[in-house]
């Protein structure tokens, strides 16, 4: 295949965030913030700290080559490891620690989680499908995974549409564009309409793969798409997505925004008829291998919400540098809720990490996570960054959300009362109280709420989704079996019925060796 790279994204590999972020510039893409088009969002206050945390990838990659690139398969020369097929348990384990690190250092989301994870799963579902069907997917997809692997480009996964009547099935909806779809095909390819909701980091990537966002029925073949696109296709129309408190960032200020380097981004993708052609499709209108998408999609990504365990180490640092600056650190029951913070965080952690662990062989070679584990992380994760969260804003003080302004703390009339009544520690000076207290802010009602709460919440799929997978995995009877076995209800169990039995979850919890 030829360089499917449109200008003027690098035809020369990135090395580095700041090469990154050139190749983020002039690209004419539609933009709408406010009411109003942006002409360039490298250079808008609002949407440059997102791209930060993004440019910390490639900077983390030339800083500890092991931790955040690899030898690429495709071309033999490193690239991130956002781009990497993992073959190996340890593979996805290296994924998981990459992710803490980020998050610890930009206290954000830096939006290159979903695109890694839409690509491992596409590859061994397009080598499945391919199997079924005799379809051409696996090797288009390997061909365009080369490519993004030339460039070391950013790939954004978009999966979640509009979705307009929860209740119905895309063919069933008044609209029939609140689903991705195909509304023309021709001998080159297929043009796609809708619209995909909170795409996060899509203004910072520089392709996107559009896929379906749950189980289709036969009736659902133009919805069973998946294909990637440039981000400066034609067509293509970003409408950005507000954040709590997201106009600090063009007060001029360092202290209100809390985070004044790093935030994240998402925004509503309207396709208006987007041409893809055949090379980048890797599904069109098998529908019965939707959900196996969507499944092993979730079970990579589910895992990838590790990353909240960095930020949480960002936070844990906060609340106990807020105890200090307040006096009240020694106290024992500071102390506890700080143990009770890391418990918490940890428990993200050990659940994200041990899903990795427990990654097995797909068909195709590509290593799966543990859906099982996955979910069980994040259904964590959609509940304890809220109780962190919780303790954060304890120990911080009601001053957290009552804090004067930047202007007014610079104020030649006003600074001096609020420098000596804001007071804390002696310690400390009263502006770093003040900054800790917005950061604090920041992550817990402000701009990185967003990664760090409702993310947490929704972001790979709402609560009920891991729990509907939870369910389908607990392999119950078994359970049963064990227990009345027991009880003295029946007879000690069959160590064959017991082999039988231990598939699917047991099955990898008792294997022994890895593949
Ligand atoms: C910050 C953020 C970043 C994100 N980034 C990305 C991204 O990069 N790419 C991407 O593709 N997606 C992304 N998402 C989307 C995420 O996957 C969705 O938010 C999630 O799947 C929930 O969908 P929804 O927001 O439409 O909520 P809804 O589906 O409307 O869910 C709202 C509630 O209704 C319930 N519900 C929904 N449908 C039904 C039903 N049929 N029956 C009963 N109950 C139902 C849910 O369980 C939930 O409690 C992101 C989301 C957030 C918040």
């Amino acid at each position: 295949m030829n360089d499917i790279s449109t200008p003027p994204l690098a035809r020369k590999k990135i090395a580095n965030g700041a090469e990154y972020i050139e190749s983020l510039r002039g690209r004419g893409l539609t933009i709408w913030l406010f009411g109003e088009k942006v002409e360039e969002p490298v250079d808008h206050p609002i949407i440059r700290p997102s791209i930060n945390a993004l440019a910390r990838t490639y900077d983390l990659a030339v800083e500890h080559p092991d931790l955040a690139s690899v030898v690429s398969p495709f071309t033999g020369e490193r690239v991130s490891r956002f781009l990497h097929i993992c073959t190996s348990a340890p593979d996805l384990v290296a994924q998981n620690k990459m992710q803490r690190r980020l998050g610890q250092l930009t206290g954000t989301c830096f939006q290159r989680c979903v695109g890694q994870d839409a690509f491992n799963a596409l590859y061994s579902v397009t080598f499945e499908i391919d199997e079924q069907y005799a379809t051409p997917y696996h090797a288009r997809l390997n061909a365009f995974l080369t490519d993004m692997h030339r460039g070391n480009y950013v790939v954004g996964g978009a999966m979640t549409d509009v979705k307009g009547d929860r209740g119905k099935a895309p063919h069933e909806q008044t609209d029939p564009d609140l689903f991705v779809r195909i509304v023309r095909r021709s001998a080159d390819g297929i043009w796609i309409r809708g619209a995909k909701a909170h795409q996060t980091g899509c203004i910072n990537s520089h392709w996107m793969l559009v896929m379906p966002t749950m189980r289709l029925g036969p009736k659902d073949r133009d919805w069973a798409v998946v294909g990637a696109v440039p981000v400066d296709a034609p067509g293509i129309t970003y409408i950005y997505g507000r954040q709590s408190c997201d106009t600090r960032a063009m007060e001029g200020g360092s202290i209100d925004p809390g985070n004044v380097m790093y935030g994240g981004q998402e925004a509503m993708v309207i396709f208006d008829d987007v041409f893809i052609p055949n090379e980048l499709v890797f599904m069109d209108g098998e529908t019965d291998f939707a959900a196996m998408l969507v499944q092993r999609f979730t079970a990579y990504h589910r895992r990838s919400y590790v990353c909240k365990s960095g930020v949480g180490d960002v936070l844990i640092g906060a609340a106990a540098s807020i105890a200090e600056m307040n006096g009240a650190d020694a106290a024992s029951h500071v102390k506890d809720k700080l143990v009770e913070m890391t418990h918490l965080n940890e428990t993200i952690y050990g659940t994200g990490i041990a899903a990795s662990h427990q990654g097995f062989a797909t068909k195709s070679g590509a290593f799966l996570a543990d859906d099982m584990l996955a979910n069980v992380c994040k259904h964590h994760v959609t509940k304890l960054p809220y109780d962190l969260g919780r303790i954060a804003q304890d120990l911080a003080g009601g001053l957290v959300a009552t804090l004067p302004s930047e202007q007014d703390f610079r104020h030649p009339e006003i600074g001096e009362l609020l420098k000596k009544y804001l007071a804390g520690r002696s310690t400390f000076s009263t502006e770093e109280r003040m900054r800790m207290l917005r950061l604090i802010e920041n992550m817990t009602l402000g701009r990185n709420a967003v990664g760090y709460l409702t993310e947490s919440m929704h972001g790979a799929g709402s609560p009920q989704a891991q729990r509907i997978e939870i369910g389908r995995a607990m392999q119950l009877e078994y359970k049963k079996r064990l227990a009345k076995a027991l009880a003295g209800i029946t007879p000690e169990l069959n160590p064959e019925e017991v082999v039988e039995e231990l598939g699917g979850y047991f099955g990898r919890v008792f294997k022994l060796s890895q593949g």
